[in-house]
């Protein structure tokens, strides 16, 4: 009884504990809606000849959610061993979600019938804060096809993949160490000016500006994406009932989130008021170009009047939070491992020298860097449940009916995390990305964190130009290690937007004469 008023009580306050769960009731509150007023469960479909994925055993009319009191990341992996890779939860009467947790299931339903696995819905707290139009990251049916090839073909356009975008994270990581410099030897929480980074380099690519740390407009939008991420608890009651988020329950969510909509208004409107087509600076100009393009010739729309913003918001949202926190990852779990650090220390040494910035070109040089940040990504997803899909049509996946209108969770974690992929997964082992020689990084078949499939993240390549570059940009000058009272973090971590190491703070010693 206890757990199930903690269960109640976590709803409605928002408490962020564990990811796994957050993310089941949250999806499993956006299906309840969706199925209140809609169609599709397995329930009312024509009964097919394929059965449904198995469930694990709940209670009569609720099914499995008093379950999700426990850490997911166990019970799942219990589920997962006693009926297999891929399962149903059985939410309430209509409810059902399919979790595959299997990486050869995941490819068959994400990749071999993306036709069926590819479209998503708007969280209903989403819906209401955001409207529905206009998104990249949340369309279904043939809407976000177009809209993600505009989004593909405008990082194209901005530099992504040529030098362009490459040397303007290089001159943010230079800044990035010149900041830390003026921290040197005292305790401080990187979080701050990792965001700071990472978001420069969004902003860039999106509104063509860069700012300096201290700009107080910079500093507030991060400041907001940062509230946000903490009061974003994907288990809130503003899932089931979204007119919530218009009450004091949800000033802590509404009012940054209202914040960023109109500071990234303003900044669409000055855009909009010196749009010149012959000098297109950033996304929100090729965003306008195609909306020129479209009026002109009548087509039908890939982009919506006057949507820009929504467009800049979602990348912010997607791309600072998952990127930062990826390298906080990185940085508090080489803090823990100093023999580790001296090792990519003398790598970049001898291959780049104490001088020179890192360039992307230097990666197949620095294997063990590499490969460091691909088990950070393993052993720490971000995104554990990646975004939810909703499949388009009736499908089967190894056999299972999925009927259309079904969430199907990808379980990133388990797939990065368990025993059948991986030896000694809860071990931090960079070595079993490298070959035998440790000359070249290798991939694995299951190392998917960035998603799979025709949806798979869109911002890939610059999430790992970020990373790869910062994290050998701050290593090459500093050496680091956790502050006394920072030890006890250890593998922790909280949910918000992405799974967040627990706050630590670290003491950077500047590296002298290669030490
Ligand atoms: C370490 C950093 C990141 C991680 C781990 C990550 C992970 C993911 C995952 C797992 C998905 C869902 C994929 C799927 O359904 O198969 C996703 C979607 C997406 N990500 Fe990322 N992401 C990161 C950084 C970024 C960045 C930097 C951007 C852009 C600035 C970005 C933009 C997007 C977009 C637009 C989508 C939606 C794609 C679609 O629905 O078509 N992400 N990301």
């Amino acid at each position: 009884m206890a757990n199930r008023s903690y269960v109640a009580s976590s709803m409605f306050l928002g408490l962020q504990e564990i990811s796994f769960r957050e993310c089941i009731v949250f999806v499993t509150t956006c299906l309840f809606v969706r199925l209140l007023v809609s169609r599709g469960s397995f329930k009312k479909s024509t009964p097919p000849s394929n059965p449904p994925p198995p469930s694990p055993t709940g209670l009569p009319f609720f099914g499995n959610l008093f379950s999700f009191q426990e850490d997911m990341r166990h019970l799942f992996r219990k589920w997962t061993n006693e009926i297999g890779g891929i399962f149903r939860l059985r939410i309430g009467p209509v409810m059902d979600i399919v979790v595959i947790n299997d990486v050869e299931a995941i490819r068959e339903a994400f990749v071999e019938k993306a036709d069926a696995f590819s479209d998503r819905m708007v969280p209903p707290l989403l819906g209401v804060a955001f409207g529905k139009r206009g998104s990249l990251i949340w369309p279904a049916g043939d809407g976000w096809k177009k809209t993600r090839k505009f989004g593909h073909s405008a990082f194209r356009s901005m530099g992504l993949g040529n030098r362009r975008i490459e040397d303007k994270i290089v001159e943010e990581g230079r800044v990035l160490v010149q900041a830390c410099e003026m921290k040197e030897g005292e305790p401080f929480n990187p979080r701050v000016l990792i965001t700071n980074a990472v978001g420069n380099m969004i902003a860039c690519l999106v509104t063509g500006s860069r700012y300096d740390y201290g700009d107080p407009d910079f500093v507030k939008i991060v400041g907001d994406i940062e509230r946000l991420s903490e009061n974003t608890s994907l288990t809130s009651l503003g899932n089931v009932f979204p007119f919530l988020y218009y009450t004091p329950l949800y000033t802590g969510f509404r009012r940054p989130m209202q914040d960023i909509i109109s500071y990234i208004k303003s900044m669409v409107k000055q855009h909009q008021q010196n749009f010149d087509p012959l000098n297109v600076r950033d996304i929100i100009d090729l965003y306008m170009v195609e909306l020129k393009q479209q009026r002109e010739q009548q087509i039908p729309g890939v982009v919506e009047e006057n949507l820009e913003w929504r467009l800049v918001v979602e990348l912010f949202l997607a791309g600072m939070v998952t990127t930062s926190d990826s390298l906080l990852w990185a940085i508090l779990i080489v803090a823990q491992h100093p023999q580790l650090m001296k090792e990519i220390q003398k790598e970049i040494d001898d291959v780049i020298g104490e001088e020179r910035p890192p360039k992307m070109a230097d990666q197949d040089a620095l294997p063990l860097i590499v490969a460091t940040l691909m088990e950070v990504s393993r052993i720490r997803p971000v995104t554990p449940l990646a975004l939810p899909r909703l499949t388009s049509r009736d499908a089967t996946v190894q056999g299972y009916h999925i009927p259309k209108d079904t969430v199907v969770l990808m379980n990133l974690w388990e797939v990065l995390n368990t025993p059948k992929n991986w030896d000694k997964p809860e071990e931090f082992n960079p070595y079993r990305f490298l070959s035998e020689d440790r000359r070249s990084v290798v991939d694995h078949p299951a190392f998917i964190p960035f998603g799979i499939g025709l949806r798979a993240c869109l911002g890939e390549k610059l999430a790992r130009m970020q990373m790869f570059i910062i994290f050998t940009s701050l290593l090459q000058r500093f050496t680091f290690c956790l502050a006394d009272d920072s030890r006890s973090v250890g593998m922790k971590g909280k949910a918000g937007i992405a799974y967040s190491p627990l706050k630590y703070d670290i003491i950077l010693k500047r590296r002298e004469n290669s030490d």
